[in-house]
């Protein structure tokens, strides 16, 4: 479980991300963060995995008190939590196997680092994990050769491949195109009922949000403004969350989907 008591967050230069949140996100759950640029929803996302520290309140991850850990512990922790960004953050020069076998680099020795090899266990783990996203085919094929799609999945697996039980996901689709957003929501909604992964993503799209999540939580100027079920959200929710506006500033399709 993943819990906000009363959390703040106040950068350096002063800037309030988040104010007194208060969540609790279960194991297994797929939940969308939405809300207007800046509103905060990277910041959220990025504390669970210490990416960003908190400036108040307590946040737990499996009952492990976030800001208490240290150097070597928060590595650990960070293992059991896997990132997906919008930019996939692979290395395009090597190959699709070559980056998923990279997950594993942390525990190998250092020789190993350096001279890249890995046991038979490891390599089979990684096409495992390419094949769960369906492109075990690719396995062989330098990573500039892939598409965006296709590199977004291979990122996934690079993921998948540290087992981690909760998978943060900080705008995947941003840079895909509808059809390829659509087939990488289904790698991760596929991915959080088999194997009860909890997925925490940050998305712009409303409307594959509410056809993905489970829960969508809205964020608006730092603020929790809606936590509930994607099938509560109405037409003044999304007001609620984006501000008057909405429907005006809003791509057609988001705009249709409020009406469904
Ligand atoms: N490293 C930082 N230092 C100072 N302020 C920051 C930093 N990162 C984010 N902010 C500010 O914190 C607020 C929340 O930013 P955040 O990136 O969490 O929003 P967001 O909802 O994810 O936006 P977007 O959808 O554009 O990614 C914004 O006002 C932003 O300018």
């Amino acid at each position: 479980m993943i819990e906000f008591v009363n959390v703040n967050k106040t950068y350096a230069n002063g800037t309030i991300a988040l104010k007194d949140i208060n969540l609790k996100i279960d194991q297994g759950e797929f939940v969308a963060v939405i809300g207007l640029s800046g509103a905060g929803k990277s910041t959220l996302i990025r504390c669970i995995n210490r990416m960003h520290d908190i400036s108040s309140g307590r946040l737990l991850v499996h009952n492990v008190d976030v800001a208490k850990l240290t150097g070597k512990q928060i590595r650990r922790f960070r293992r059991g939590i896997g990132m997906i960004f919008q930019s996939f953050n692979l290395v395009t020069r090597i190959s699709v196997i070559q980056n998923v076998l990279v997950s594993f680099v942390p525990d190998l020795p250092m020789w190993r680092k350096l001279t890249g090899v890995f046991t038979r266990e490891q390599k089979m783990k990684a096409l495992e994990a390419l094949d769960k996203v369906g492109i075990l085919d690719k396995a062989y094929i330098r990573v500039d050769q892939l598409s965006g799609g296709q590199q977004q999945r291979v990122a996934l697996a690079r993921t998948l491949a540290q087992n981690p039980d909760i998978l943060l996901a900080d705008e995947p689709i941003a840079s895909l195109d509808p059809v390829t957003s659509r087939m990488v929501m289904d790698d991760f909604k596929k991915i959080n009922q088999e194997m009860n992964i909890s997925v925490i993503m940050n998305i712009h799209h409303v409307e594959v949000a509410l056809e993905y999540a489970d829960r969508i939580i809205g964020i608006r100027k730092g603020e929790v403004v809606f936590d509930g079920a994607a099938s509560q959200v109405t037409k003044e929710v999304l007001s609620e969350i984006y501000g008057g506006g909405f429907g005006e500033g809003q791509s057609a399709s988001e705009e249709r989907l409020v009406h469904v």
